[in-house]
């Protein structure tokens, strides 16, 4: 493998959000970035710009494009609306960007791209409109040109500031890497997904070496995807991409800079109390992520994992803010040959101390200290739940029984999160997807018995490493509710056993993540840090 710059400074990857560029990317470029390049050397990865909220953002307007070049009722004046958006909210960026009189040509020149590319978007949208279909390939390519306009921004925004930088466009890597045999791809894809990622890793690094020197400045996106990135990856792809670049260049670290300082005992915009975990083992992150603290998207942890590269979830608003670390698992870090996570120099006034040796005694399973209290590490929510009661009628052995749930379930696009079993009843929390169809699935399902389906339901979930081997946090947690009286209609503890998950009604939610942050894992309510988004590690 090609590595760039092989005897200079170590790589550290930062990724920054579509919000946190939409809104900061002044500071960005001003502060976290030029102080990172005095130690290292820095790999910027760059989601589509968002000027408000993400729902709002360049990726949901692409998404919008697509919609409307796909259905047949567009009037293409709707259609180049939404182009033109695109095209304006990126050139005011690049003014706002670029606001010194003595880079009068670097401005021109990214104004110029920056039409050049909206221009071929409304040419592919079109082309799709005329044709009445999209190809997942073109999907890709109308996406990919979020990513690519915000990071030909942030690279003229650090070229503007006397830093090299260049934009380095991952829109092929995927074929370049397998080849444009769709169907090749989909079989080496769904055969195993996370090794078919790393496998784009080679790609990623030769576009990095060819940067020689300057700043590469990555799209959080990467390239065309079997069944299209969107479908494959889902949102928040940026992430996974940042990880990839990682995982390419070796790097000390992996920061995903956002606008809240790390991972909360529970989503700090909910419950008022929650406290910055200095830590998370990548166990934790993993189930967090899953079961409703989207802090960073659920791929990137493996990637992460099996690299044996830290990952620090850093706020661009508190750039001096230790952040949270979530560090790869002991295992990982043994087979990798790294003994145990290196802290990254952070910016002057951190916590180093603190951090090197949170990360030493969790990256140790060391949690017998009396520092540390037997509790659970956090607190989440996942929403819009479905729960499934499935009755057998004894038609069907139990393991065909329940083969053929997954398979109904699995062909009208919804996925199973938890499951409880007793000799004749199945009781399953499922998630519908983007395509799902609960009356056809419960049509199927009624073959094999009765069916209830309840809607409007949440999972919360406990999660811990410290809970493992913990005697009586079940009850304790189960008494909390009970005393709150809040309802639950499924429990599951995991074999992982860091995670113990249950299903109330959606508005009980928030009040069974309330008790159980005050009274399992003994957060004060009105804690003296009350919403403290910018405190840093709490464990010290
Ligand atoms: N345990 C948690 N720790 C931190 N943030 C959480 C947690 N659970 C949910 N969240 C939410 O995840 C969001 C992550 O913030 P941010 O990345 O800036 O938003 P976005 O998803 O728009 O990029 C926050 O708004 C926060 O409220
Ligand atoms: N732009 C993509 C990818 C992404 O990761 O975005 P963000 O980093 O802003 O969550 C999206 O909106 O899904």
């Amino acid at each position: 493998m090609v590595m760039p710059n092989p005897d200079t400074k170590p790589w550290i990857v930062q990724k920054y959000g579509g919000t946190s560029i939409g809104k900061l990317l002044n500071n960005i470029t001003s502060t976290p970035i030029p102080e990172y390049l005095q130690g290292y050397n820095v790999a910027v990865v760059c989601s589509a710009r968002s000027g408000t909220s993400k729902s709002k953002g360049t990726t949901s307007l692409l998404l919008d494009a697509i919609r409307l070049a796909t259905t047949s009722e567009t009037d293409t004046n709707e259609l180049d609306a939404v182009i033109d958006i695109i095209k304006e909210e990126h050139l005011i960026a690049a003014r706002q960007a670029i606001e010194d009189k003595n880079e009068v040509e670097v401005l021109e020149n990214l104004e110029l791209v920056i039409k050049k590319d909206c221009e071929h978007l409304r040419s592919f949208l079109k082309a799709s409109w005329t044709l009445g279909e999209i190809s997942e390939r073109t999907q890709d390519r109308v996406l990919a040109v979020g990513e690519t306009l915000s990071c030909r921004i942030m690279a003229g925004s650090l070229r503007s500031k006397g830093i090299p930088a260049e934009a380095v466009i991952l829109d092929d890597i995927v074929q370049e890497a397998y080849g444009r045999n769709h169907r090749e791809l989909m079989r080496a894809y769904k055969s195993h997904p996370s090794g078919f990622l790393r496998g784009l890793t080679d790609a990623i690094c030769q576009k990095v070496a060819n940067c020689s020197g300057s700043v590469p400045v990555i799209t959080g996106f990467f390239g065309s995807m079997p069944d299209s990135l969107i479908y494959s990856v889902g949102r928040g792809y940026s992430d996974l991409c940042a990880a990839l670049c990682a995982v390419a260049l070796d790097a000390e670290e992996l920061q995903i800079w956002k606008e809240v300082d790390g991972m909360f005992t529970a989503d700090p915009r909910k419950i008022k109390s929650a406290r910055l975990l200095a830590t998370v083992t990548s166990e934790e992150a993993a189930e967090l992520t899953y079961y409703g603290s989207e802090v960073i998207h659920p791929l990137t942890i493996d990637q992460i994992n099996t690299a044996a590269i830290p990952l620090r979830l850093k706020n661009v608003m508190n750039p001096k803010g230790s952040g949270t670390i979530i560090y790869p698992s002991s295992s990982s870090l043994s087979s990798s040959g790294r003994n145990s996570p290196t802290p990254i120099q952070p910016l002057p006034n951190t916590n180093l101390k603190g951090l090197a040796k949170a990360s030493f005694m969790a990256a140790n399973g060391y949690y017998g200290d009396s520092q540390y209290r037997r509790s659970p590490t956090a607190v989440t929510v996942k929403e819009g739940i479905t729960v499934l009661n499935v009755r057998s009628n004894g038609t069907s052995r139990p393991h065909t029984f329940l083969a053929r749930v997954g398979e109904a379930l699995e062909q009208h696009d919804m996925t199973i999160d938890l499951i409880s079993s007793s000799q004749q009843m199945l009781s399953l929390a499922v998630c519908p997807g983007k395509n799902h169809d609960l009356e056809k699935a419960v049509e199927e399902l009624s073959e094999l018995g009765i069916v209830t389906a309840v809607r409007h339901m949440s999972i919360v979930s406990v999660v811990g490493h410290k809970m493992r081997n913990m005697v009586g946090i079940s009850a304790e947690i189960f008494q909390a509710l009970a005393s709150a009286r809040v309802n639950i209609y499924l429990i599951s503890q995991g074999a992982s056993e860091i995670n113990i998950s249950f299903v109330v009604k959606a508005q009980d939610a928030l009040l069974a993540t309330e008790v159980v942050h005050t009274n399992v894992m003994r957060i004060p309510l009105h804690s003296e840090q009350e919403n403290s988004f910018s405190r840093g590690p709490w464990l010290y």
